[in-house]
């Protein structure tokens, strides 16, 4: 069985995770237990989940921990120093808002949020800092510059494309992080995103645009995630490029950024600003 006993004690920051049943959420509860520098203060599920009210280790499949799994989410967010959230947009926005009342920090890894949950973050983040990005990995936070790097180095006629492959549970596409690296192709380009995105291609699509970023996803088995950045040239191409073989990098980086957040203002940050990237 295993031991699912809370390895700190005393002051630590305390630390919520929502969607504890999740992919990641199990991944960040083994690593926050685990951890000599915070605390797991909560655990939240959505209502009806079969993990509500149970004891969250034993929900785990090990030993009891003495952490409950709640849905109520006033009530635990309260205790929180900070909240990790990977969940789903319409969560995370609610989250957000509690989160934000409670003035703890929010850790925000859910994608395929839409502008308007952009902009209730953004009001959120008016009393509580948020720190938010689409892949919490040192890996991709590097390639993310690379890619504003050669972007800019290279003419419009190096052509962009952005590659991602991921599990076959994955609900949205393009994923978070294909969506920064193409963001960061664009800055590169003096642009803006949205100005430069090719919709997905089906049909009879017609030649590319000049200097359009185009995007493709693959979803399949148990891929965890990987990133290609393409520069396809005239007689060469560029690919940076990359793979992500295990959920720790991306929960390592979420705790590293809920502790790196317990001295800061209300704001949106993200984790170019954690890794002092920026
Ligand atoms: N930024 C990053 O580095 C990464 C981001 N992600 C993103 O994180 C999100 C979650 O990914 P996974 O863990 O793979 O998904 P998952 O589906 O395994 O887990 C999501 C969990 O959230 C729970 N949930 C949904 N609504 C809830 C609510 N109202 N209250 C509490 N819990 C709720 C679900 O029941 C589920 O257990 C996705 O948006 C994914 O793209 C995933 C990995 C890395
Ligand atoms: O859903 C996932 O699994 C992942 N989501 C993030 C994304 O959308 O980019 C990060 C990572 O690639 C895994």
């Amino acid at each position: 069985m295993s031991d699912f006993q809370q390895t700190a004690t005393g002051d630590l920051p305390g630390i919520v995770v929502t969607g504890a049943s999740g992919r990641m959420g199990q991944m960040l509860i083994r690593l926050i237990l685990d951890s000599d520098q915070a605390r797991l203060v909560g655990a939240l599920e959505r209502p009806g989940h079969a993990w509500i009210g149970r004891d969250l280790g034993e929900a785990m499949g090990g030993a009891a921990c003495g952490v409950p799994v709640s849905d109520d989410a006033v009530a635990v967010i309260a205790q929180a120093q900070a909240v990790i959230d990977f969940t789903a947009p319409a969560a995370t926005v609610a989250f957000a808002e509690l989160t934000a009342q409670a003035r703890a920090v929010h850790v925000i890894g859910t994608t395929g949020l839409e502008p308007a949950d952009l902009a209730r973050l953004a009001a959120a983040a008016r009393h509580a800092p948020i720190i938010r990005a689409g892949n919490m990995s040192l890996g991709v936070n590097l390639l993310v510059g690379l890619t504003r790097k050669v972007a800019a180095a290279l003419g419009e006629d190096w052509d962009i494309e952005v590659v991602e492959a991921h599990h076959r549970m994955k609900v949205d596409a393009p994923s978070g992080t294909a969506l920064m690296l193409g963001e960061a192709a664009a800055e590169g380009r003096g642009a803006q995103l949205a100005d430069l995105r090719t919709p997905a291609r089906e049909g009879i699509t017609g030649a590319r645009t000049a200097g359009s970023i185009g995007f493709s996803a693959i979803r399949g088995g148990d891929i965890v995630g990987e990133h290609d950045v393409i520069f396809a040239g005239t007689g060469e191409r560029l690919i940076l490029r990359h793979v992500a073989t295990d959920r720790a990098i991306f929960a390592r980086g979420a705790i590293r950024a809920a502790l790196w957040g317990q001295d800061k203002g209300p704001g949106e940050y993200d984790m170019a600003d954690v890794l002092g990237l920026s």
